[in-house]
């Protein structure tokens, strides 16, 4: 690779044209589905839910007027609210209904736009935008909620690069130089002898690997196969680093990967601030998180008397009946709004402005609220998962890095995948591994998560072998744990249950696909499989009969369709039980994991699954038992690596087949 100035610009300016591009395709396919469709289509494509009312109004953290919509009674008592594919982080709009014009279309929708901050069947909650507030005039109306396309994360990475490419070149950081091959990376010197680790168990390579990081002067990467330690190793180093003082901006790609990281700095007490929306944070991080800190804080209560008056106000606008009433009261709002963010401002600069250690997902560093801070060090984890151009949201306030993840692991996600987009979905962490070679990274190869026959597959499939268990997890199983009775399934750390024989058939979509921008947006979304929902719940059942603790167990589908079938089962019973995706998932662990691969048809047909790296993710979340339940005729006719992964677990796993009259009636 040149190493000159030519090829900053020119991939800058390649960065720059497919991010343009795949932000216009998902403003486009959002546009055309709403073009497209009646009021009607938009719901049954789960696009849209009609008959909401307006249940509650009140100012949110930031604030934001947060509303909550309930539905009808008889859409309650049938369906719940549960918007297909709604989740927290959407946009959406939310409009007056308008009786008998089913034919209007949707393409610009003219109600408020609002983020989702929670979805449960009872009632949606949304934050809205303050600015266009005044378009819903009557609050007492029925309401329509319509999911639009979200461009804000792809406007950001443009606005990011676009000021990492005017960057003049005596002023790039040497985080950008070493990036775009302007200078060389030079490996720092690391002398072991003397250095004072305050983890003592940590492996000899992961020692390494926190000296080779502290050691660095603009850039160190961290790299290693599932369980190896990579988050445990930057607990290190971010303990390392506040023991001198030195200022952290800790993200990850996903809320999740960044909880993880809060969740076990938390255990050391280490003062931070994670930013980002309280409902999008695991319980266990919240008392770190700003918002929270701010309420607690002495300045907060000038910022609270604001937010109650707030309040009192959206009650009245509520209220009142006349619209030049109503306009009124909404003007008092917004510029008690104002004067509301001034006070929380300085507030929150004062918390931040203290904390050594700041928490964020790439897309949240990019908030407004610090925009002026600047830090000594960003740490990414799970950046092999980040697009180039969301790790650059952080890198651009500091003048050093360090990067941890496995390639081999779940990649960037192009929302609106397009044959062309492709060389976007490409990492930072890839590609200074390709610019610089190995030098730039540390290599982990003793994994401490999986016993050893969960560990064989991804090893010999994936990573030549290469992987090692450590003495004190290889053989460790479930009947291991206290309180854990000895049975079939603990003593056993891989199941498969084979529902081959067409009689647990992947469900038909419940959404209009025939529609091809519908057909896009909820592309390999929402395949499900009650059949299998229902096996997992058995399985489940079975190692909680025998003392596992439910917060111990994980169920995880590639679907998000069939994480909402399986919740319908479990979620109520167990609510500490994580039932997610295998995406979301991505740097998690947990003692037992029951997967279901959801897809059994006459075609072969393995969509999603056909991704090996997100199969690898699925298989090696457990620690003592990982329970996969798929049909063998359906995902052996798929890639080599799902054929082998099938022939290997009808000879190491134990192999059950369900007797399927068991699970018709349990729909
Ligand atoms: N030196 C060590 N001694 C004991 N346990 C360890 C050590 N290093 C890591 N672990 C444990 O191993 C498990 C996996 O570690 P961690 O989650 O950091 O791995 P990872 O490489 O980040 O995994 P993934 O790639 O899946 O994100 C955790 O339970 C962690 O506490």
């Amino acid at each position: 690779m040149a190493l000159n100035m030519e090829y900053f610009h020119d991939f800058l300016d390649k960065q720059l044209d497919l991010l343009e591009k795949a932000c216009q395709a998902e403003q486009s396919i959002s546009h055309d589905a709403l073009a497209q469709l009646s009021p009607r289509g938009l719901r049954s494509s789960g696009l849209a839910w009609s008959n909401l009312s307006i249940s509650r109004w009140y100012t949110g953290l930031g604030g934001k007027p947060i509303v909550e919509l309930v539905p009808d009674g008889a859409d309650l008592t049938s369906r719940g609210v549960q918007i297909v594919d709604l989740k927290t982080g959407d946009i959406v709009v939310i409009e007056e209904q308008i009786p008998k014009r089913q034919s209007k279309s949707y393409a610009h929708p003219s109600g408020v736009s609002g983020v989702v901050i929670r979805n449960s069947r009872q009632k949606i909650t949304v934050a809205l935008d303050i600015n266009k507030i005044n378009s819903i005039h009557d609050t007492s109306k029925r309401m329509l909620l319509i999911k639009i396309g979200n461009d804000a994360p792809y406007r950001r990475m443009i606005r990011t690069i676009t000021d990492v490419k005017s960057t003049a070149e005596e002023n790039l950081s040497g985080i950008m130089k070493i990036s775009f091959g302007v200078s060389e990376h030079t490996p720092p010197e690391m002398i072991l002898d003397g250095f004072e680790f305050l983890d003592e168990n940590l492996n000899e390579d992961q020692k390494e690997a926190v000296l080779f990081a502290l050691g660095a002067e603009n850039i160190a990467l961290i790299h290693g196969p599932p369980g190896t330690g990579k988050t445990h190793t930057l607990i290190e180093i971010i303990r390392q680093s506040v023991a001198r003082g030195i200022r952290v901006l800790v993200c990850g790609p996903s809320n999740i990967s960044v909880d993880n990281l809060a969740d076990k700095l938390a255990q050391f007490r280490i003062p931070m601030i994670r930013l980002g929306h309280p409902a999008r944070l695991l319980p266990t991080v919240l008392s770190n998180s700003l918002d929270v800190v701010i309420q607690d804080s002495d300045s907060g209560a000038l910022v609270r008397d604001i937010r109650k008056e707030m309040d009192e106000k959206l009650i009245l606008v509520k209220k009142a009946r006349i619209v030049t009433e109503r306009r009124q009261i909404w003007e008092n709002i917004r510029e008690l709004r104002i004067d509301y963010r001034t006070r929380e401002k300085k507030c929150t600069d004062e918390i931040l402005n203290t904390s050594k250690i700041v928490l964020a997902t790439l897309h949240g560093a990019g908030s407004h609220l610090i925009k002026e801070q600047k830090f000594e060090v960003v740490i990414i984890d799970e950046s092999g998962q980040a697009l180039e151009a969301q790790s650059w949201i952080p890198l651009v306030k500091a003048s050093k890095c360090i990067l941890a993840g496995d390639h081999l692991q779940l990649g960037p996600t192009i929302p609106k995948s397009d044959a062309n987009l492709q060389p976007l979905g490409s990492s930072l962490f890839e590609r200074l591994i390709r610019l610089h070679g190995p030098a730039i990274k540390k290599s982990l190869s003793l994994q401490y998560r999986m016993n050893r026959v969960i560990m064989q597959y991804p090893s010999t499939a994936l990573y030549q072998s290469s992987l090692k268990a450590a003495s004190q997890v290889q053989n460790h199983l479930l009947s291991d744990l206290n309180g854990v009775e000895k049975t079939d399934d603990t003593q056993e750390p891989l199941v498969y249950w084979d529902t081959q024989g067409g009689f647990f058939r992947e469900n038909a979509s419940n959404i209009d696909e025939s529609n091809p921008a519908v057909h896009m947006l909820h592309k390999n979304e929402s395949k499900s499989n009650s059949m299998e929902a229902a096996l997992c719940n058995l399985h489940l059942r079975s190692l909680i009969k025998s003392g596992v603790q439910s917060k111990d167990i994980a169920i995880i589908t590639p679907y998000s369709a069939q994480v909402t079938a399986i919740s319908e089962r479990a979620r109520q019973d167990y609510p500490d039980l994580e039932i997610g995706t295998v995406d979301g998932f991505q740097g998690r662990e947990k003692e037992a994991v029951i997967l279901s691969l959801v897809r059994s048809n006459d075609h072969g047909e393995t969509g999603f699954l056909a991704d090996e790296r997100r199969l690898n993710v699925a298989m090696t979340r457990p620690r003592r038992h990982l329970c996969v339940i798929g049909d063998s005729e359906t995902i052996g006719r798929g890639s080599h690596y799902l054929k082998n992964w099938i022939e290997f677990l009808e000879e190491h796993a134990d192999l059950r087949y369900p007797d399927p009259s068991l699970f018709y009636t349990s729909k």
